[in-house]
Formats: structure tokens, C-alpha cells, sequence
């Protein structure tokens, strides 16, 4: 038998730092959206009790350090299960790009053995759990789009954007997390306005222009002070007709939204000559919404 989960990508519409916490991480408001550019998880029960992992990529952890197994041995030590699986990652996101791969494999993996053990867990559970493995976990157990508070864990879903498709670039560089946030200078953020409220106001209604008038990230300072290709190619993305353009997460992926194929089309292959990893997708609506696999092959 072999279970297989999807794991979309994220992007940040909105990403505020309002301030730094005790515990070394930072406190945030964001809203994000999971998009059709997506790693597939293939799980298989095993005979013993071990966890064993393999993947479509040569640049990802293969061992304790990759986010599917550290979510797997929570579930197995938490809830006191004593079997075994294999998993195969199919990778398509970009690894370390600020489109939160490592967490949506981690959510695709509790999602998986919340079925193929009988778990019972709710979402809010499944959440709830992930989110000791990472802050934006929680998101990707939910999918969707969503509110994101606190370091990034409560969650309070909205509706779907507007159907739209969102241009991706990756400029050849992995960007640390840590190190980011680690560079944020608080006085210097105060001074730019937090966007998630006006966010939260233009997803609600349905405001296409109000919601590219309302992307703003707390990050893309540090990021594209420490990498300058990142605020090339997000003026290349402009100069080939985005209407707006930002950086998702931590970086360095830049993107873009259009509604009208043709456009799509006209950044993408613009955007080509530049880079490498570029992507045209799809926002995807409210049917990540859920919390069983996708398929079960037997
Ligand atoms: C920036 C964001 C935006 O969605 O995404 P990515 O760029 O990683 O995709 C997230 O906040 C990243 O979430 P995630 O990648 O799960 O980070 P974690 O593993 O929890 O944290 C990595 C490190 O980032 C810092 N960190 C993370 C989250 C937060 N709210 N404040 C922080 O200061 C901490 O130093 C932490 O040790
Ligand atoms: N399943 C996984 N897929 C991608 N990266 C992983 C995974 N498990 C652990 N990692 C590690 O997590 C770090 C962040 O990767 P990723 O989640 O892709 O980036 P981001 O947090 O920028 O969205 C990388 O250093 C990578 O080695």
C-alpha cells in the first residue's frame, strides 16, 4: 500500500515583524496562500518500527535533519505508535527559497499518517503538533489562505484571492531563515506600515486591486540588503509588466500576481532570460481545505 500527499508551496502576501519575544523568535502577523507548485510525498508503511527516507533531490537532509522525519518521530514518540515508514519526497519546491517546502512536507506528512494510522487528530491538533517543528507548519497543515499570528502558529483561515496566477523566480542563492530575522532592526521596521489588517480587508472583499496595493513584506529589506540579485530580479519582474512584485518569506523568491493569462505569458518568458527557476501557477482556492491524503493506492 502506498499513501501519497500533496505539499503545495506558500507565498507571504504580507509579512509584519512587530517585535522580538523572549523566547528568540520574533512575533508576526502574515498572510499566506498555499499555490500550485507542489512536492509530493509518498508514504509506505514498513515491516519494523523505523523511519527511512529517500527523495527525488539531492539537496535536501535525508536523515534526522529533514522536516518529514522530525515530524514523523513527534507523531511516533507523542502518541506512543510503534510502527514503522518509508517515505519518498518528490521535490519540486525550491529548497530554502522562502515558499516554506520543509514545512509543507511536514504538514503533508502528519496529514498522510493521520490516515494511514487511524490517528483521529483534528486539524487544529495536527496544527497544533506541527508547529513544534516549525512556525510556518501550522499554515500548511491548513492551507488555503490565511491569517497567521503569534510566530507564525494561530491560524485563522479566510476565503480564497481571486483566481489568479502567481509568477515565481528564484534567483540562485539559499537564504537562512535565522540569519534573516536575525538582522531584523526593529526601529528601522517601525517606520514601514504593517499591511496584514488592510490584507485581511481586501481578501474579504474580493478587492483584486486593493490586494496588489496591500503586499508588503518586513523582511525584503534585510534580505535584498544582503543579497542585491533579489532586488534585480524583482525589478525585472516590474520592468516585464508585474503590477507589483515582492519577495515571499525570508526570501529570495520574488513574485508576482496577474490575472490575465496573457500577461502570465509575457513575464514569464521575460523573466526566463534572467533566471533559471522561474514557475507560472496557479493560486490554489479553498480545496486545500483539508486533512486526509490525496490518493490511496493499494
Ligand atoms: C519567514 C517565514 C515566513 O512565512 O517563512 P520562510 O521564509 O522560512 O519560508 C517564517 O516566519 C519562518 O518559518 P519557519 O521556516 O517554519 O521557521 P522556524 O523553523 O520556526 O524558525 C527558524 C528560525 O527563524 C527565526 N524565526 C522564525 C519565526 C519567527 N516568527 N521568528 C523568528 O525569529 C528563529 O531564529 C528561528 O530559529
Ligand atoms: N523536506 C524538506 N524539504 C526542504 N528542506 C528541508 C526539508 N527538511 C529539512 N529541510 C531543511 O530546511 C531548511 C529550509 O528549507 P525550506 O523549508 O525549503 O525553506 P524556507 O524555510 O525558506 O521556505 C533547509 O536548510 C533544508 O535543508
Amino acid at each position: 500500500m502506498r499513501i501519497s500527499v500533496k505539499a503545495p508551496a506558500k507565498i507571504n502576501l504580507t509579512l509584519d515583524v512587530l517585535g522580538k519575544r523572549d523566547d528568540g523568535y520574533h512575533e508576526v502577523e502574515m498572510v499566506m496562500t498555499t499555490i500550485d507548485l507542489a512536492d509530493r510525498i509518498d508514504i509506505y508503511p514498513r515491516e519494523d518500527d523505523k523511519i527511512t527516507l529517500d527523495s527525488s533531490a539531492c539537496f535536501v537532509p535525508l536523515g534526522e535533519k529533514n522536516h518529514v522525519y522530525q515530524m514523523a518521530q513527534l507523531i511516533k514518540r507523542r502518541l506512543g505508535i510503534h510502527k514503522g515508514v518509508h517515505f519518498f519526497i518528490h521535490k519540486n519546491i525550491p529548497v530554502a527559497a522562502g515558499l516554506a517546502g520543509g514545512s509543507s512536507d511536514a504538514a503533508a506528512t502528519i496529514r498522510g499518517l493521520n490516515g494511514l494510522w487511524d490517528l483521529g487528530l483534528s486539524t487544529e491538533e495536527m496544527a497544533e503538533l506541527g508547529s513544534e517543528i516549525g512556525s510556518d507548519v501550522a499554515f500548511c497543515v491548513y492551507g488555503g489562505t490565511a491569517l497567521a499570528k503569534g510566530r507564525g502558529e494561530k491560524i485563522q483561515p479566510l476565503p480564497s484571492l481571486p483566481p489568479s496566477w502567481v509568477i515565481l523566480a528564484k534567483p540562485p542563492i539559499g537564504v537562512s531563515t535565522a540569519e534573516v530575522y536575525g538582522k531584523v532592526d526593529m526601529a528601522k521596521v517601525k517606520e514601514y506600515p504593517p499591511m496584514s489588517c488592510q490584507m485581511v480587508e481586501a481578501i474579504l472583499e474580493h478587492d483584486y486591486r486593493k490586494i496588489h496595493q496591500s503586499l508588503g513584506n518586513h523582511l525584503e529589506t534585510v534580505t535584498l540588503s544582503l543579497h542585491p540579485e533579489v532586488r534585480r530580479l524583482k525589478e525585472q519582474m516590474l520592468r516585464f509588466g508585474a503590477d507589483a512584485a515582492l519577495m515571499s518569506g525570508s526570501g529570495p523568491t520574488v513574485f508576482c500576481l496577474v490575472d490575465k493569462e496573457s500577461r502570465v505569458h509575457r513575464i514569464y518568458n521575460g523573466l526566463k532570460g534572467f533566471c533559471k527557476d522561474v514557475f507560472a501557477v496557479r493560486v490554489l482556492g479553498d480545496k486545500y481545505h483539508v486533512g486526509l491524503p490525496k490518493t490511496v493506492q493499494k
